[in-house]
């Protein structure tokens, strides 16, 4: 029933009472537009106080952004950032609780002082929201924003159910590519590192890193001699390891799947994925974690997850910033040029911008470009880059046709900082450059997620303010499509027009 309503509002906004404030554009409208509501996951006993929600109506009478995000928060005010139905109402006020507070007890302290070392001591606000359920043994699908922190989550998770003593494969993180894979066990390694108070005396956690590309047949080797505890796989290795029955699951306890949609989605991986999660192992005896930013039709996904048996039936979705998928502080540009004068302009732009970090993503070459014998277009505008100006000595390359060493060296030598990456989407999945501060759209994504994960690159720093730029380089006739995106994430692109000499641009 609702007592008092001056808008419509999302569905299911209908059955336990709340306080309801519409933000428009001004502090003003906020008061104006309070509203008492009910809302359908909570008994008015389970709201110890008033409850603030934050709309924001979008162009064209869309909701979006801001909607659920406190943006000047009131220490008497809980803020409920998503509507799940299984889930607590998050408070604010608990929000100062530092990691510690969060896991202690259920981390053991070797990690937690691991993590404090290496500077995780305040929770983002993905880590405070799923930790307490994540830790409680339940199944989860984490669904926050691009850089929310959500492999810090789940690694705490697999670190606490692991018995060290044991020397079996306890735990499984799957990953769409080895970038990815690489940064994970980089991050699974430093926190299971001893720390120096804890001696040498304790036994220490094994991670392996089973990636496609990789020597299968040193991992033989070293699953024999002794099993490692934790295996962090892309799927194709993982599974010709289990089916010669070089691995086996059998003392599985958490099964993490990160960037879940993008296997579900890809024709070559979804069968082995299928066959990992109903065949080589059971839901009811692990833990399942599903982890992206983007989960199209999640209603749908969470269904399917209890239909088809890879997660147990009271699996939690843990929902962020439903109306905001993109971080808030990302600002969107766009440059119309013709495609012929589209090296130039990326190049105006460069040396307006001075960028610290960034990445100029370009879309993987066509058969029939490969065919026709051209050279990849990433290599391309990497040497026009290159040879045009001294600005940028520091400028790698990552695309599809390198060897795995190039693309591991090109990587590493990103992650200094102070250098342009120039790559395809083999970076636009999880890959953590947290100097990153520029995206250059050379080519336009060829989807509205592809946007988002490309766009993610950026604003990675979880507590800083600082403005990141996504600047869209696009043909006249390209601008529908980017508004086709901008209506699906909800987000504003700004056009930039380029006239010679200017004034670097701020968002
Ligand atoms: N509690 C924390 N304190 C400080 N930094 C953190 C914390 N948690 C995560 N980070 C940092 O935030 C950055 C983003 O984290 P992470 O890679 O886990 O994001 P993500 O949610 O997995 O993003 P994506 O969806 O793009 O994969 C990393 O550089 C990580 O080290």
């Amino acid at each position: 029933m609702v007592i008092a309503m001056e808008d419509k509002c999302q569905d299911g906004f209908e059955e336990t009472p709340a306080l309801l404030i519409f933000l428009r554009k001004s502090e003003e409208e906020l008061v104006a537009r309070m509203a008492l509501v009910w809302l359908p996951p909570f008994s008015s006993s389970s709201i110890p106080q008033p409850t603030l929600f934050f709309f924001n109506r979008g162009r064209r009478g869309r909701r979006s952004a801001a909607a659920f995000t406190p943006q000047a928060p009131h220490p008497h005010l809980n803020c409920f950032c998503s509507h799940n139905n299984n889930e607590a109402p998050y408070s604010l006020a608990a929000s100062s609780s530092s990691l510690r507070e969060i896991c202690c007890g259920r981390v053991p302290e070797t990690i937690l002082q691991r993590a404090e070392e290496i500077g995780f001591v305040r929770p983002t606000h993905v880590q405070q929201r799923s930790l307490p359920t994540l830790l409680s043994g339940r199944d989860c699908i984490l669904h926050a924003q691009t850089g929310s922190g959500k492999t810090l989550a789940y690694l705490l998770v697999i670190l606490s159910a692991i018995d060290v003593q044991q020397s079996a494969v306890q735990a499984l993180v799957v990953v769409p590519s080895r970038e990815l894979g690489m940064q994970v066990t980089k991050v699974a390694r430093m926190l299971a590192t001893r720390s120096m108070e804890f001696g040498m005396e304790q036994r220490s956690y094994t991670v392996m890193a089973l990636l496609d590309g990789g020597m299968l047949k040193r991992h033989k080797i070293w699953f024999k001699a002794e099993p490692p505890q934790i295996v962090v796989a892309t799927i194709d290795s993982l599974c010709q390891m289990i089916e010669k029955q070089d691995l086996k699951l059998d003392s599985l306890r958490v099964l993490v799947i990160d960037e879940v949609d993008f296997l579900f989605n890809s024709s070559k991986q979804v069968h082995s994925l299928r066959k990992l999660l109903t065949s080589y192992s059971a839901a009811d005896r692990r833990q399942t974690i599903f982890s992206s930013a983007s989960i199209p039709q999640h209603k749908h996904f969470v269904h399917d997850c209890i239909q088809q048996k890879w997660t147990k039936r009271d699996v939690v979705h843990i929902h962020l910033h439903p109306v905001e998928p993109m971080p808030s502080r990302l600002c969107h540009i766009f440059v119309t040029c013709k495609k012929e004068e589209r090296l130039q302009t990326l190049l105006s732009l460069l040396q307006q911008d001075i960028p610290k970090t960034g990445i100029i993503f370009v879309n993987e070459q066509s058969q029939k470009s490969i065919m026709a014998g051209n050279p990849p277009p990433a290599a391309w505008i990497m040497e026009f880059l290159r040879t045009s100006s001294t600005e940028f000595s520091e400028i790698f390359l990552l695309e599809e046709g390198m060897s795995i060493n190039a693309r591991t060296l090109s990587l590493s030598e990103a992650r200094q900082g102070r250098s342009l990456l120039v790559a395809t989407d083999l970076a636009s999945r999880g890959v953590d450059l947290p100097e990153t501060t520029h995206i250059y759209n050379f080519d336009l994504p060829r989807t509205a997620i592809e946007y988002l994960h490309r766009a993610g690159r950026t604003g990675r720093r979880p507590f800083s303010d600082e403005m990141c730029t996504v600047t869209n380089l696009i043909a006249p006739e390209e601008r529908f499509v980017l508004q086709r995106y901008e209506n699906e994430l909800m987000f504003e692109c700004k056009e930039f027009v380029l006239h010679g000499a200017q004034e670097p641009r701020s968002c």
